[in-house]
């Protein structure tokens, strides 16, 4: 089968929501004194933005195809993402057939590994991956899960990220991560109020219903292995990402010094085959979390999940909406997903990525059924501001 080649690449910024889920207004529980490795400093702890959090904004990735069929993504990179797309990836694809997914990742991963290999420069390689995914399949009128293989079971199962797992338990969750709002710095005192708000909670769910706490890389190994001897006693279900996303031998003893039964998971901040081979050789963790819009989108995420597929290691990607329920769909080894509150109270239901996607898919009760709807499903929303501040070298 012929298909029309790619004839332009454009990549925009917008701002307010959607794929940088930190970009929020006032009052949101996202930006609520929530622990970082910034909170060392009393003057960036009560909010994450006050450190730049949201600098960046949301990057639009779109790839036309000759016969006019536009794939698009959205990921976290904002201008300096777009500048990368156009000014440099852009090369890899104008001209060439958009079924070169394994080259194109392989030339925009080498060419640019003397200034990139993690962090943002993966973030736009992830965007033009995602974007090239949602191209291929609107071109074969077929979702990308089944290009991925297909679904191996019929419906998405979710647990919830957000200040209020109780809410999240009657909205029919099977579980709920809640922020850890307390660091290191800040002592005793912190620690305690860490462990009275994962009581409280205990307290309103009961037993059985997951609680975890998500540390966003804000602690050290010592108060990592305190705050989780502490917290097995309200049946904390996992730690995530407790230390520096660097700090690989940290993570190992910590999951040494682990209380029995309970998972240390991590890897939302790592990227590539690379990256998430050291975690699974040092046996980092019991459960990687690969943000499909950051670890190099869909093409590598294939390869980290089949490295940890024969190591018997959970994958359960970070956020990421459809682009990671189009993966989780075709792997055993993703038995369910995670969702991101993102009302301001985190008291209801709302796309992850409002208001950029149109017909971006959520849980009800917990569960999620995919369309057959081509590529990832969604359509971009032209009503938000997209902003083009450079560009390449398309028609
Ligand atoms: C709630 C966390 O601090 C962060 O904003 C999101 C995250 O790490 C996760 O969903 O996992
Ligand atoms: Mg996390």
């Amino acid at each position: 089968m012929a298909f029309p080649l790619i004839r332009d690449v454009r990549a925009y910024v917008v701002r307010g929501g959607g794929a940088d889920y930190h970009d929020q207004g006032d009052g949101h529980w996202i930006d609520d004194h929530i622990a970082t490795p910034m909170s060392r400093y009393p003057e960036y702890r009560q909010s994450r933005q006050s450190f730049g959090i949201n600098v960046l904004g949301t990057l639009v990735v779109e790839i036309e195809a000759s016969d006019g069929t536009i794939g698009f993504a959205v990921t976290t990179g904002g201008e300096p993402a777009c500048y990368l797309v156009e000014k440099h990836f852009s090369r890899f694809l104008i001209g060439r057939s958009p079924v070169e997914v394994e080259k194109i990742w392989d030339q925009m991963y080498f060419g640019s590994q003397y200034y990139g290999r993690k962090g943002l420069v993966v973030n736009a390689i992830s965007g033009v991956d995602l974007a090239l995914w949602d191209l291929l399949g609107k071109l074969r009128q077929e979702p990308v899960y089944h290009l991925l293989g297909g679904a191996v079971r019929d419906e998405l199962t979710f647990y919830a990220t957000g200040a209020r797992p109780d809410l999240a338990k009657q909205m029919g969750f099977i579980g709920g991560k809640m922020p850890l709002h307390h660091g290191p710095a800040e002592g005793e005192e912190g620690l305690r109020k860490n462990i009275e708000e994962l009581a409280t909670m205990r307290e309103r769910v009961g037993e059985d219903f997951w609680l975890m706490f998500d540390c966003w890389m804000a602690l050290d190994l010592n108060y990592a292995t305190k705050l989780a001897h502490k917290a097995h006693e309200y049946g904390l279900k996992w730690i995530e990402e407790a230390l520096s996303p660097d700090d690989y031998w940290g993570y190992a003893e910590l999951k040494k010094k682990a209380p029995p039964g309970m998972l240390v998971t991590t890897g939302e901040h790592e990227a590539t085959r690379w990256g998430f081979r050291m975690l699974m050789e040092m046996d980092c963790c019991d459960i990687i979390q690969p943000d499909v819009g950051w670890c190099g989108g869909v093409t590598e995420l294939t390869k980290i999940a089949n490295m940890a597929d024969s190591r018997g290691i959970m994958v359960i990607p970070h956020g990421s909406s459809v682009y990671s329920y189009h993966f989780v769909i075709t792997r055993h080894n993703s038995p369910f997903a995670e969702f991101l509150m993102m009302a301001p109270k985190a008291d209801k239901v709302v796309p992850m990525f409002h208001p950029q996607l149109l017909g971006e898919p959520v849980p009800v009760n917990g569960k999620l059924k995919l369309s057959d709807k081509p590529g990832f499903g969604v359509e971009l929303n032209r009503e938000v501001k997209l902003h083009r501040p450079y560009v390449g070298q398309g028609k």
